[in-house]
C-alpha cells in the first residue's frame, strides 16, 4: 500500500507481535476440558499517515489495544474454535471496528498441546506437548475479501530404507556415490492456501480447519512413508516432495496451492580405520547424524495461478 508523500514513495503498517494467550473450554458438566495456546501477531494497514508526518496520533490504533483485543475476543469465544477461525474473527474486528483500518493481517502459531492417555483412557484435563506446530495467516480487507493460508512447522520424519539418489550430474568436484540404499530424514514445513476468498464463504462447521490441518498432516506423512509393511521407494527428496504436494491437492478440493520445504538432513555413513586396519565398516547400520550443512529442497504446487 505505497503512497506518494512529500515526493517519496511511502508505505507503512503497525501491529503487535507474539501476543501469547491460552484458552480453556469446558463441557457443560465441567468434566472435560479443552485447551489451546496461541501466539498471535497482528499487523494493520491503516490510514494513519499524520502520525508519521504531523505528530498527530489521532488515527492510530494503539498496539497495546490490539494486544488487549486478543484477550477480550478469546474471552468472548464461548465455544472452542480453530486458530483459523480466531484469526479471521480478529481480523474482521479490526477492519470493521476502525474506520482507519483497510487490511488486517493476523498470524497465529498454535502450540501442540495434546490430550494424554492414562491407563489407555483419554485424560479429562491432562495434556502434553507434541512436536510439530499448526500455523495460520488470515488477511482480511474491509470489503470482506480473504486470503487464508495455514501450515505445519517442524514435522520431523525419518525412514531407514527405501530411499536412494543416483544418476545426478557427475563432474570433477563430485564425490557422492550413486546409492539405492540410504537414510532419508527431513523436517517438513508446509504452507497451503485455502480457496475461500471471502469471510462469508468459509465453512461454518466448528473445527473445520483444525480437522483439515490434521487431514493434510496425515496425507503428507502417509505419502512420505508409504504402506506400513512395504513403504515406498524415494528416488530423491524432490520426487517425494512432489508426491506429497500432489496427494494434498488431489485429496482436498478446498486447497488452492501448497508449498513444501524439505531440508535433506544428512545421516553420514561411519567408517573408521587406523593403521592396524578397519574398526568400523559401514553396513547401513552406524551413522553420524548431522544438522548442518543440509540440503534445501522446496517447491510449490497450485491448481492455477496462486499468490503463494
Ligand atoms: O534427494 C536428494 N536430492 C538432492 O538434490 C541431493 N543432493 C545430494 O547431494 N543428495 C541429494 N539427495
Amino acid at each position: 500500500m505505497a503512497e506518494k508523500v512529500e515526493g517519496y514513495e511511502f508505505s507503512q503498517s503497525h501491529g503487535k507481535e507474539r501476543v501469547r494467550v491460552a484458552r480453556v473450554w469446558k463441557t457443560k458438566d465441567g468434566q472435560r476440558h479443552f485447551v489451546v495456546e496461541w501466539r498471535v501477531s497482528i499487523n494493520l494497514l491503516s490510514d494513519c499517515i499524520n502520525s508519521y508526518l504531523r505528530d498527530d496520533n489521532s488515527d492510530i490504533v494503539a498496539t497495546d489495544t490490539m494486544k488487549n483485543t486478543v484477550y477480550a475476543k478469546a474471552k468472548e469465544c464461548s465455544e472452542i474454535l480453530s486458530a483459523e477461525d480466531f484469526a479471521i474473527l480478529l481480523a474482521k474486528h479490526f477492519t470493521s471496528f476502525y474506520r482507519q483500518v483497510t487490511t488486517a493481517i493476523v498470524k497465529i502459531v498454535e502450540k501442540p498441546w495434546e490430550r494424554v492417555s492414562v491407563d489407555g483412557q483419554p485424560h479429562e484435563h491432562g495434556f502434553k506437548l507434541g512436536s510439530e506446530k499448526h500455523t495460520t495467516e488470515a488477511i482480511v480487507k474491509k470489503s470482506g475479501a480473504l486470503q487464508l493460508t495455514s501450515g505445519i512447522e517442524g514435522l520431523s520424519v525419518l525412514k531407514t530404507t527405501k530411499s536412494g539418489f543416483e544418476g545426478f550430474i557427475r563432474d570433477k568436484y563430485t564425490v557422492l556415490p550413486d546409492t539405492r540404499e540410504r537414510m532419508l530424514a527431513t523436517e517438513v514445513t508446509a504452507l497451503w492456501r485455502y480457496s475461500y476468498e471471502s469471510v462469508n464463504s468459509i465453512p461454518q462447521k466448528p473445527l473445520y480447519f483444525t480437522d483439515r490441518y490434521l487431514d493434510i498432516k496425515r496425507v503428507l506423512v502417509d505419502t512420505f512413508f508409504g504402506s506400513p509393511k512395504e513403504g515406498v521407494y524415494s528416488p530423491s527428496v524432490q520426487s517425494t516432495l512432489y508426491q506429497m504436494a500432489k496427494a494434498s491437492l488431489n485429496r482436498f478440493p478446498d486447497i488452492a496451492s501448497i508449498q513444501l520445504k524439505m531440508p535433506n538432513i544428512h545421516f553420514l555413513p561411519v567408517n573408521l580405520s587406523n593403521k592396524e586396519g578397519q574398526i568400523v565398516k559401514f553396513n547401513d547400520d552406524v551413522f553420524l547424524p548431522t544438522d548442518e550443512p543440509h540440503g534445501s529442497i522446496e517447491a510449490s504446487l497450485s491448481r492455477s495461478r496462486s499468490k503463494l
